[in-house]
């Protein structure tokens, strides 16, 4: 790349407040032609924001954006960005789950769906000349609801090219603009889509890559920019950057990597044993956990890791098992999730948008939820003692905020996150079931949840983890169950729980059938 090369797009002084909080402050950010470029930050720095305002959802306080050198004014109409070269793929995808993949191609395309005919033998053909031209294997007649989490990744950003390419007035392949497009797909799929974006980029089209993963940021992007508070700290050549100066770009401190558990100590009767479980993809799960453990699940995509928590909360229905804690027994198909609660089991799931929180109602709202259904009542009538706990959870959990009585929809997506973990942690629950918790969560606020999680374990709470972040688990877990078909494959303990080994429990052959514990 060289100075005379025009900037595919160039955003200067891009500002944008809200009541008084400055979600972006003169931010600048150049993209090249040809470049995947990474935006990274803290939760709340003004990566949505900044996207939000190339969409056209929000209108800059100031700024300038050129694209390919020419300028555009802002905001942009909604509705406009495609004609002018930008495209996005959020985190849901957008796709239709009962369409198939040809109609998803074509539903939303004014250029092809508004017609009155649609040829779709025709249509069908250049579908399969598009996904040829990325190297995808993808049926245009398939369900996108059969479909593989990768491949609806990849159908979401080749429409999105193909649209950018066919609608906009430039002449140049646009920008892709991916939010978080990789969160939860095993790792020989983000190969698969990393390859896929490499082709797009060598095709010339340009990237902007949103993602909290600091690896793989490093693996896939040409350069990438850090925000912190709205303020770029700054733009580097990504694979000539040392980690810890990125995390540190993005924290505004040092942070290490290393293993925060040692041994569990303590009494070593269990604080909870599942017998014989058996749900959905489960089968004849058993195993206990004690006082102080944080107990990591996980194992490949469909492998059943991910529906131990709800089968334990009473959320997801189960066909047998028991379930013992505290002394007391539960028969797990009678199990439901206010019996988990006066059980002193909290669940944290990890669709946050759907099961986590309401997102229209303010955040004491959803704060004092737990309590009602524990039967607090007095907090429905105490307005000023709602508030207050409320402000006290903000604080002790790091929840980027500017007031109780905030929409809870107004918080970035980490913040949230860290709202629904606040909401369920005050209960000082026993037993601490979690789903994915550090989903869309920055690295510096994952320590913060770490720290809250082995406070409870000090307390002599335990956690049971499902998470497919295996770095994650290294630094967490002092146990991890990997599972294969609904079944543990292997069990690995202290010093064993490295993101390694747990990599080649996971995709390689079975190395131990050691029981679980129960
Ligand atoms: N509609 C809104 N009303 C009020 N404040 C908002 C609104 N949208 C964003 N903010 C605030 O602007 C700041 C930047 O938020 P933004 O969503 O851009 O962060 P982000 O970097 O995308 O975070 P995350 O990684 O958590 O998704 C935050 O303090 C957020 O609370």
């Amino acid at each position: 790349m060289t100075s005379q090369v025009v900037p595919r797009l160039e955003i200067r002084g891009l500002t944008k407040t809200f009541g008084g909080v400055h979600a972006l402050s003169r931010a600048d950010l150049v993209v090249m032609p040809g470049e995947i470029h990474g935006l990274l930050g803290k939760n709340g720095s003004g990566k949505s924001t900044l996207i939000k305002i190339l969409s056209g959802f929000h209108k800059p306080d100031e700024g300038t954006l050129h694209i390919d050198g020419k300028p555009v004014a802002l905001p942009i109409p909604l509705g406009r960005s495609e004609k002018i070269g930008l495209a996005f793929v959020h985190q849901n995808l957008g796709l239709l789950p009962d369409a198939t993949v040809l109609e998803n191609l074509i539903l939303g395309d004014d250029a092809r769906s508004g017609r009155w005919f649609v040829n779709w033998t025709a249509e069908a053909e250049r579908a399969r000349r598009l996904f040829d031209q990325y190297h995808i294997k993808l049926d245009p007649m398939a369900q996108v609801a059969d479909l593989s989490p990768v491949k609806r990744a990849q159908l979401a950003i080749v429409r999105a090219a193909d649209r950018v390419s066919s609608h906009s007035d430039q002449a140049s392949p646009g920008v892709l603009i991916l939010d978080e497009p990789t969160p939860f797909l095993p790792i020989e799929d983000v190969r698969e889509l990393f390859s896929m974006m490499r082709r797009l980029r060598d095709s010339g089209v340009s990237i902007i890559f949103v993602s909290h993963d600091i690896d793989e940021v490093k693996e896939i992007t040409d350069r990438a920019t850090v925000l912190r508070d709205g303020h770029v700290i700054g733009t580097f050549e990504s694979a000539n950057t040392d980690r810890r100066d990125i995390v540190a770009a993005i924290v505004g401190r040092a942070l290490t990597q290393e293993r925060l558990v040692g041994d569990v100590s303590g009494p070593s009767a269990p604080l909870l044993t599942v017998m014989g479980a058996n749900g959905g993809t489960v089968r004849d799960l058993s195993f206990d956990v004690r006082p102080g453990e944080i107990l990591g699940l996980t194992g490949l995509i469909g492998s059943g890791y991910d529906e131990v928590p709800s089968l334990l909360a009473g959320a997801q229905k189960a066909l047998s098992g028991q379930l013992r804690i505290n002394g007391e027994v539960y028969d797990l198909a009678r199990l439901r999730p206010s019996d988990a609660i006066g059980a002193g089991i909290s669940f944290i799931p990890a669709d946050r948008p759907i099961k986590g929180l309401a997102l229209d109602i303010s955040l004491t709202e959803n704060a004092m939820l737990p309590l009602a259904v524990r039967g607090e009542g007095r907090f429905r009538l105490d307005h000023g003692k709602r508030q207050q706990t409320t402000a006290g959870l903000i604080e002790r959990f790091v929840v980027k905020a500017n007031a109780p009585q905030q929409a809870a929809s107004e918080l970035s997506g980490g913040n949230q996150q860290k709202l629904l973990l606040a909401k369920w942690l005050q209960l000082g629950p026993k037993l601490i079931l979690l789903d994915e918790p550090t989903q869309g969560i920055d690295v510096g606020a994952r320590r913060e949840i770490y720290e809250r999680l082995l406070e409870a374990c000090r307390n002599g709470a335990a956690v049971i983890c499902a998470t497919s972040e295996f770095e994650q688990l290294e630094q967490i877990a002092h146990r991890v169950l990997v599972f294969e078909r609904g079944r543990v494959k292997a069990q690995l303990r202290g010093s064993e729980v490295t993101k390694s080994s747990i990599e080649a429990s996971c995709y390689g052959e079975t190395r131990t059938h050691e029981p679980a514990d129960a």
